[in-house]
């Protein structure tokens, strides 16, 4: 399909001869905004890596912006996605300034040296900054952040080299009811907009899924235990299969939230034959 930005196909990764990924098959289109929920080791984090580019897998294909994972120079890819995990470890020195922090991601290093930025990514880095509510803290130095703005510096960073794919790995975990509140409303905003990129979302909780996202992909054990429309995939039934539990799951304008059900969800029905 002309706007699949990404496609995995049959896609399994070992690691000391544990699966991590099995046959795992996924696809994102431009405009589409994932969620991928599973469990502690489900695979959520691998799968993120793989889409973007940065982790080879042991089987199948990966297919980015249409170039084959590796038939193709992966540090042309890369740029062309923006990855906030925890599994990047390096991270802006703690005296740089905030603005700093976002602006370097230009030239993909950390800490400002000497390369030249015109005033075209001063002004972009300083609006994505604006977007996600850090406006106030340009000036700031890195290391005096809380957690929360962290992580929205974080995610401007990687706007900062406009994208055309977003993979955020638990954008919301660690913060306090106001802080992810805060940050979910910056996701809706930017869910919304038509004009950025694919968005992959990992999380373990259904109440960290801003509105707007358009799919959700279910793992358990490295496999996909359900994938698609939000709507369809987020149910008591394929949610409850995938945590292991039985849950019982609300929306409301947009936002979902899950509990242990008080009886266990009815089996999915299976498909005519
Ligand atoms: N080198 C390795 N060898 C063996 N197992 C590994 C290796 N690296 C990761 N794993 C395992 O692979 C599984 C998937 O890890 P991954 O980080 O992708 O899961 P996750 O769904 O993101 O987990 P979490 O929600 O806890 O962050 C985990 O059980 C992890 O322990």
């Amino acid at each position: 399909m002309a706007d699949t930005i990404v496609c995995l196909e049959a896609v399994t990764v070992r690691r000391d001869g544990a699966a991590l990924l099995s046959e795992v098959n996924w696809s994102v289109s431009a405009g589409q905004r994932w969620v991928v929920l599973g469990p502690n080791g489900a695979g959520k984090t691998t799968l993120l890596l793989v889409a973007a580019g940065r982790l080879f897998p042991t089987g199948g294909a990966v297919d980015l912006f249409g170039s084959r994972l590796g038939t193709v120079d992966m540090r042309e890819l890369r740029y062309r996605v923006g990855l906030v995990s925890p599994a990047l470890t390096e991270t802006p020195p703690a005296d740089e300034r905030v603005l700093d922090a976002v602006l370097t991601a230009a030239w993909s290093v950390f800490g400002r040296g000497h390369e030249h930025y015109d005033d075209i990514d001063m002004t972009r880095a300083a609006e994505l900054l604006r977007q996600f509510g850090c406006g106030a803290l340009l000036g700031r130095r890195y290391g005096t952040l809380s957690e929360g703005e962290r992580k929205r510096v974080a995610i401007a960073r990687a706007l900062m080299t406009d994208p055309e794919l977003v993979l955020l790995d638990e954008p919301a975990s660690g913060l306090d009811l106001g802080a992810r509140e805060a940050l979910l409303r910056r996701l809706t905003r930017f869910a919304a907009d038509p004009t950025a990129p694919a968005m992959v979302l990992v999380s373990h909780h259904v109440e960290e899924i801003p509105v707007g996202v358009t799919h959700a992909l279910l793992l358990r054990d490295g496999r996909i235990v359900a994938a698609g429309p939000v709507e369809e995939t987020l149910t008591a039934g394929p949610l409850s299969e995938c945590f292991g539990i039985p849950l019982e799951i609300t929306a409301a304008a947009g936002r979902y939230a899950a509990r242990l059900a008080a009886r266990p969800p009815r089996p999915r029905a299976a498909a005519p034959a």
